[in-house]
């Protein structure tokens, strides 16, 4: 079976349950992502822990945030690990972005556009004016013009996304809950074969798969379901 366009968030306590995670969900999803948890306790070693003999795609979720200068060496620092894909802030803004492109070839830099955590209200406060969606697609333009070739942004706004970039960049979705699923700290959520009719390139999943009792049969029964949308 071909595994789904699924990026499973194994944002574990300890690298035992990262590593189990990721052994369970590779038989049916592209990729693992490891994120700021993980990554911050046990440092770069966690990157040949989950890929695992398997050889799954580790997608590095550090959301890099910083002048140009100190992002070129983060991301050139990580580029050695082999992610396949890296995470840096759209706000960062275009220097940043392009720095962190030239500092690591062999990986695709997505830029998050607005945090999925994040409502049309909260944003209103951070001083974002207007609808998520205005702000997410400004965003996404300006990133791909300074280099990005992958956004992430919320399954709400991939359409309007889409039309902005174009069929080349990759769309990243997180905030993705199965049908009745709890939306938890996540605002600007639609369900998996939404995400993916909507243009959706890979899908962000953490908590729905790795809180189930059976990690493994969870991403397998998303999988199907995206299997049989398609
Ligand atoms: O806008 C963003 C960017 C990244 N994330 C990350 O995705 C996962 C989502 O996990 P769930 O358990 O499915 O909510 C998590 O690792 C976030 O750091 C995001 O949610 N939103």
């Amino acid at each position: 079976m071909t595994p789904a366009p699924i990026a499973v968030a194994l944002d574990a306590p300890d690298l035992e349950t990262a590593a189990r995670w990721a052994a369970l969900v590779t038989p049916h999803v592209t990729t693992v992502k490891v994120g700021l948890e993980l990554y911050l306790r046990y440092g770069p070693d966690v990157i040949a822990s989950v890929r695992g003999a398997s050889g799954v795609a580790v997608f590095l979720d550090l959301k890099l945030h910083d002048i140009p200068n100190t992002v070129a060496g983060a991301s050139r620092a990580v580029a050695r690990l082999r992610p396949s894909i890296l995470t840096v802030h759209a706000a960062g803004g275009p220097a940043m972005i392009r720095a962190a492109v030239e500092a690591a070839p062999h990986t695709q830099i997505a830029a998050v556009t607005i945090l999925t955590s994040l409502s049309e209200s909260d944003l209103g406060r951070i001083g974002i004016a207007g609808p998520a969606d205005d702000a997410v697609r400004r965003l996404a333009v300006l990133s791909v013009e300074a280099g990005a070739t992958a956004l992430v942004c919320s399954p709400n706004e991939v359409s309007a996304v889409r039309a902005e970039v174009g069929d080349g960049i990759t769309l990243i979705t997180p905030g993705v809950r199965p049908k009745g699923a709890d939306a938890q700290d996540q605002m600007r959520v639609a369900t998996p074969e939404q995400a993916l009719a909507d243009g959706a390139d890979l899908l962000v999943i953490g908590r729905p798969i790795t809180a189930a009792p059976d990690p493994g049969a969870a991403a397998a029964a998303i999988a199907a379901s995206l299997r049989r949308a398609s």
